[in-house]
């Protein structure tokens, strides 16, 4: 018998819901979430109220009823490390997604939103690849402080859904294939994948490789440390300029890429810079991660909604095509990812994993 599933996709900026019968998507909505809206709340947990009610006014506005689903998906936070793979939300999930073990993040209401509705129809809630799925190779642990380890923080569930897409579109495993990925959203995430795993990749939340349209990326340490020691910010203050009011919200109050590249055809200067500040700043993380797969990359691919771009798109592939082919996946594939997940488990394929 088919499965009704609830997907719903936590993002910076916006909440993707999509209802599925089994892999057939009967309809996707992005809930764009303004500036505006989201800043009377001072962490992303007190989110959970405002976001729960959009998806369920939307759920009765396109006269769906609830009653009728299987499981709810969410798309996971940020745990403990884990490896890959459909995880059973449980209490302990909860408690870490509440605190955000790993820090904050949009993802980390993804589990809460799935029990939260999950619970009132008696049925299960999952989470699939969280954002701290962590395949990194030794070598690249290391930072150069012993006690600051780098970490796997990424679009895990995009970057394995796209690098899969492109394997079957292609004819091949993504086991023998050497990709870099970039997604690029309101973060944004350079992976090298050697062979079905994400043996590097920078950090995206915690000033990692560049910046995005929320978040600082990588920024001058000793800066940062006179900053931090200034007396003028708090703790929270000085973290929000790397995430939240970094990048292009530091630098020209929006959130917005598109917004910003419309702007610099009418003539902004400001948003000239920036703009091409963002192109230099991936095109140097691709050339990274290519070195870190010793150039022998089979396919750059370039996703998540600013690869919707016209303008930004054939710049970047203008810069990195001499590395490896370049394919766009615009937008994600995240939402059918998470139903799939939740579909192997529902159909026995797959045990769901306990979190502990
Ligand atoms: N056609 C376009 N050209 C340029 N930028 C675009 C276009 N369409 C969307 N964007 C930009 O994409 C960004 C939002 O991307 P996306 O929806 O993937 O973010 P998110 O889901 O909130 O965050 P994340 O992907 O990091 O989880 C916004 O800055 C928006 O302006
Ligand atoms: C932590 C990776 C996901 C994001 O940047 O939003």
């Amino acid at each position: 018998m088919s499965k009704l599933l609830l997907i719903i996709n936590p993002g910076s900026t916006s909440t993707k819901i999509g209802v599925f019968e089994d892999e057939k998507e009967l309809f996707e909505e992005t809930l764009r979430h303004t500036n505006e809206e989201l800043k009377k709340y001072d962490k992303i947990v007190d989110q959970f109220q405002f976001r729960k009610d959009v998806i369920l006014k939307v759920l009765k506005e396109k006269n769906f009823d609830i009653k009728n689903l299987d499981a709810v998906v969410g798309r996971g936070g940020m745990l403990k490390p884990v490896e890959g793979g459909t995880y059973a939300v449980n209490d302990e999930m909860i408690k870490d997604l509440r605190i955000g073990v790993q820090g904050p993040h949009a993802s980390n209401l993804g589990g809460i939103l799935a029990k939260a509705i999950g619970d009132e129809l008696s049925i299960p809630s999952f989470i699939v690849d969280p954002v701290v799925t962590d395949e990194l190779a030794d070598v690249a642990r290391l930072s150069g402080t012993p006690e600051l380890p780098r970490v796997s923080k990424f679009h895990a569930l995009n970057q394995k859904a796209v690098a899969k897409r492109f394997a079957k579109e292609t004819g091949k495993k993504y086991e023998d294939l050497n990709l870099v990925i970039v997604h690029m959203g309101g973060g944004v995430s350079v992976g090298a994948h050697k062979n079905g795993k994400v043996v590097d990749v920078n950090n995206t939340l915690d000033g990692d490789g560049p910046f995005s349209p929320e978040r600082a990326g990588s920024v001058p340490v000793g800066a940062l440390i006179k900053m931090c020691f200034s007396g003028k910010y708090s703790e929270q203050e000085v973290y929000s300029k790397i995430v939240g009011k970094g990048g292009f919200v530091g630098y020209l109050n929006t959130n917005d890429v598109k917004g910003t590249i419309d702007k610099m055809k009418e003539g902004d200067k400001e948003c000239e810079k920036i703009y091409k500040a963002f192109l230099y700043q991936i095109t140097k993380a691709i050339g990274e991660m290519s070195a870190a797969l010793n150039g022998k990359v089979d396919q750059i691919i370039l996703t998540g909604g600013i690869a919707y771009s016209d303008t930004l798109i054939p710049d970047l592939i203008s810069n990195v095509s001499w590395i490896a082919p370049v394919k766009v996946y615009p937008g994600e594939d995240e939402l059918l990812a998470l139903a799939q997940g939740g579909l192997r488990v529902l159909n026995g394929e797959e045990k769901a994993k306990e979190y502990k």
